[in-house]
């Protein structure tokens, strides 16, 4: 058994990551922290069928565990992370602490110093384009949920060189409330997200645009420049990413979902939809998978849809999906 802890266990990331830790075969959540309810019941603090008793994080005996998730805020997280290494213990980081190459990057997104620049070598856990750096390692920074829905949808065209170079990819994508995490903020008041869809940080602002740029660049192994408009959409959970990618103008579409299905062949998590079909969160939301839709809307542009559960292959899934390649483990083992 791989013995657990959470750290967050209280936001949406981390209860969500504890509801599916319970169905694992073989791992066991032996601890969660909570600072600001530490001592009470989980059930107390989040209605629901998990119960546990909530520690302070000065409380934790760091020999029980053999991994951390941490659900916690961005710039908290690290520090955390930081202590676990301390103590010989593994990490998987929900958070965008350990996503960035460089500490001038992370200020550049982030607005404040890396608390521990040092941690930044963490290999970037999306198994569909990493996984050969995920074995046994100790640390993984488990990517955002826009840029997984984004880096799933371009990989195959980036890989093989089928994009317009220099051209702008447009973004445009939604997400559930949820993905704004659990506290309060006026923007995320039922009366002004219900019945409403709205973007925010559109342009260059997004912090996400960093990760996204970042590991669009490897994968095309050239500049990738994007803009990426997020909108606030008005369900619990999901991403919907449309995407529109200037590609080479021979392209039919039959050749291209012929190279998606053939590049996502083994990956039990993305699912290249029939031609035809678009992606939407009915496909996925719930599930660790990604849908994939690809439609070719004149010569030379092609328009991605791609889909995924904020919380599951944009979070908690995928965390959990990291820690079964990190130890070894059947890559799906207690995500079905
Ligand atoms: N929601 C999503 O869809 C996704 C979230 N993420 C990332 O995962 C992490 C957790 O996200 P999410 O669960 O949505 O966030 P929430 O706001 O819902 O939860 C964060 C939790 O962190 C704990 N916490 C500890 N220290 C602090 C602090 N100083 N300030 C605020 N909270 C603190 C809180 O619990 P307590 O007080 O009990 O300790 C809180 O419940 C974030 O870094 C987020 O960016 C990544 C991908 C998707
Ligand atoms: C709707 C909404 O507000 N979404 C969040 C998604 C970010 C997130 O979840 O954080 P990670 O960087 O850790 O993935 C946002 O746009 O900031």
């Amino acid at each position: 058994m791989i013995r657990v802890g959470i750290f967050g266990v209280t936001g949406y990331a981390g209860y969500e990551l504890a509801r599916w830790l319970q169905r694992h075969p073989k791992a066991s959540l032996v601890w969660a922290v909570s600072e600001s309810a530490a001592g009470k019941r989980l059930a107390e603090v989040v209605p629901g069928p998990l119960d546990l008793t909530l520690l302070a994080a000065n409380q934790v005996d760091w020999q029980t565990v053999d991994v951390i998730f941490t659900g916690l805020p961005h710039g908290v997280a690290a520090k955390t992370v930081a202590e676990a290494r301390q103590n010989g213990v593994k990490a998987i980081d929900l958070s965008a602490d350990l996503r960035l190459d460089s500490p001038a990057a992370y200020t550049r997104w982030y607005d404040h110093t890396h608390p521990h620049p040092e941690l930044l070598n963490a290999p970037y856990g999306l198994p569909e384009l990493n996984r050969a750096a995920l074995v046994d390692v100790p640390t993984i920074a488990n990517p955002g949920c826009y840029p997984t829905s984004v880096l799933l949808g371009l990989a195959p065209l980036l890989e093989q060189g089928w994009w317009q170079t220099g051209q702008t990819i447009i973004i445009n994508a939604a997400s559930g409330v949820s993905g704004a995490g659990r506290a309060p903020k006026q923007h995320l008041h039922f009366v002004e997200a219900h019945e409403n869809y709205s973007p925010y940080n559109i342009g260059h602002t997004h912090r996400h645009v960093g990760e996204i740029e970042q590991e669009l660049n490897k994968l095309a192994n050239a500049a990738v420049n994007t803009i990426f408009a997020p909108h606030l959409l008005p369900t619990q959970r999901g991403i919907l990413s449309t995407i529109y990618v200037p590609i080479q103008p021979e392209l039919d579409l039959a050749q291209i979902h012929a190279l998606y299905r053939e590049r996502y062949a083994n990956e039990p998590f993305v699912n290249v939809l029939d031609q035809g079909q678009l992606a939407s969160l009915a496909h996925v939301v719930h599930t660790n998978d990604c849908a994939v839709g690809l439609t070719l809307a004149q010569p030379g542009m092609l328009i991605v849809t791609s889909a995924i559960d904020n919380l599951l292959k944009g979070a908690s899934g995928q965390a959990i999906q990291n820690m079964n390649i990190m130890f070894g483990l059947p890559e799906t083992t207690g995500l079905r």
